[in-house]
């Protein structure tokens, strides 16, 4: 063991991990990243090449946490000196008279978020190529857009690097014991912390047994699939198609989602916002393709100039609380330790703000945000939680 001690140790350098050690070294802090796969990957949840970013939620925190999450993004793309974000606008489409359609537009209005109300008359005018389903409501979240994912990652860990910080890669950690001093044990060192961040993704309850916590946490293998356009460029960013969300007709069923096509030309990502339970180990074994099911009959009512059939599939993970709200808080027993967990298939565009609240919580400082609706303590009468 070596004795040099860091100030922060964060394990995972997925967006979330990425985004924290970057905070902690701008602030000075000693941090070594840990990953146990050979960067970059695409085994966990932040790979791919386009995630969407919106101010769109029902929720006021969430609005709240995105009017900075937009400001941190505009300075990461100005440091790095990389396009991040495309703004495309992002469609809402959800049943006209349902809860979740009133709660949004109502929080819309509230945070004054720019947004135009599409009357059903003119949808067709405004968004071609799109069927609206009877019943349904349209709004479009006018700084809605697309984030390039995997460049991010990189632009990240690139800063982060140029900031002093180390990244080790290929290190996969296999013990953790706290203390004053946190002892992080890899398959090939053994490193000393301060504070310790955990950071891992669908692998956050492995990581945590060596705590004595444990969190409930589903993860799900989500199949993304990509679709090819009849027409080259019917969907895509050029025709200034927008993103897209649409929810479900029943409360408890889940939303399908769309990005234009941009990354792979002539071809629209439009997936299902749920999949079937995996072990993080396991991904590929798990071969349910119901969710592809759902999304062909969905691509053939409501995308016409789309070939219904899938043309590219590839996998990813959520990890998901059972409130789908994120795991942002202090661990119970040890004040050091902090966790950044349960992102729930909607965390990428929170990023650099995680990264803030993740590092203010590691350096002992008062996160700049309530951190309520994240604490581990709401688990609490939960059955799978150990509190
Ligand atoms: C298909 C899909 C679509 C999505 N769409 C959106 C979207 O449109 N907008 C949005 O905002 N969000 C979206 N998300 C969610 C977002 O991508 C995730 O919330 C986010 O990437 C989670 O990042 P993370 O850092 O927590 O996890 P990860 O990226 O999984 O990072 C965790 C890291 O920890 C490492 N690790 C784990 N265990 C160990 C160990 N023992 N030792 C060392 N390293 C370890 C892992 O290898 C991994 O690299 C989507 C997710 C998916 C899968
Ligand atoms: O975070 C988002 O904005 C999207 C919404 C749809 C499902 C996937 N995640």
């Amino acid at each position: 063991m070596s004795s040099e001690v860091y100030d922060c140790i964060v394990i995972g350098a997925g967006i979330q991990g990425s985004c924290t050690a970057y905070q902690l070294a701008k602030n000075k802090q000693k941090t070594l990243l840990l990953e146990q796969f050979v960067l970059p990957h695409s085994r966990g949840s932040s790979h791919g090449q386009t995630r969407i970013i919106r101010k769109s939620y029902e929720e006021d925190f969430y609005v709240q946490m995105m009017h900075e999450s937009y400001e941190l993004w505009a300075q990461l793309e100005k440091e790095a000196g990389v396009e991040l974000y495309k703004r495309t606008g992002l469609l809402f489409m959800a049943p006209e008279n349902g809860e979740g359609f009133s709660r949004l537009k109502v929080t819309l209005q509230r945070h004054k978020i720019p947004t135009v109300f599409l009357e059903k008359q003119e949808f067709s005018q405004h968004i071609p190529n799109v069927n609206l389903r009877d019943g349904y409501g349209a709004l479009i979240d006018t700084f809605g857009g697309v984030l390039y994912a995997d460049r991010a990652l990189r632009a990240v860990q690139r800063l982060f690097q140029s900031s002093g910080g180390v990244i080790k890669d290929g290190e996969k950690v296999i013990d953790i014991a706290p203390g004053a001093v946190v002892t992080v044990t890899t398959g090939s060192g053994v490193y000393r912390g301060r504070s310790l961040v955990i950071t891992a993704g669908p692998w956050a309850n492995t990581l945590l047994t060596h705590t004595g916590l444990q969190l409930p946490l589903k993860v799900v293998k989500i199949n993304v699939c990509y679709w090819k356009e009849k027409i080259p460029g019917t969907y895509s960013v050029g025709q200034r198609f927008p993103c897209f969300i649409e929810m479900e007709p029943k409360e408890g069923q889940y939303d399908i989602y769309g990005l234009p096509s941009n990354e792979y030309p002539g071809l629209m990502k439009v997936c299902y916002h749920m999949g079937s339970e995996t072990e993080p180990d396991e991904r590929d074994k798990q071969t349910d393709t119901g969710d592809i099911d759902i999304l062909v009959r969905y691509v053939t009512r409501c995308l016409p100039g789309l070939v219904p059939v899938p043309a590219v599939v590839e996998s990813c993970m959520y990890t998901v609380t059972p409130d789908h709200n994120f795991v942002l808080d202090s661990h119970p027993t040890y004040g050091n330790i902090i966790i950044g967990a349960g992102f729930s298939g909607h965390g990428f565009k929170f990023g650099p703000i995680i990264g803030k609240l993740l590092s203010q919580l590691a350096m002992g400082q008062v996160p700049s945000y309530d951190l309520s609706p994240f604490r581990i303590q709401r688990f609490q009468s939960h059955p799978r939680s150990s509190l």
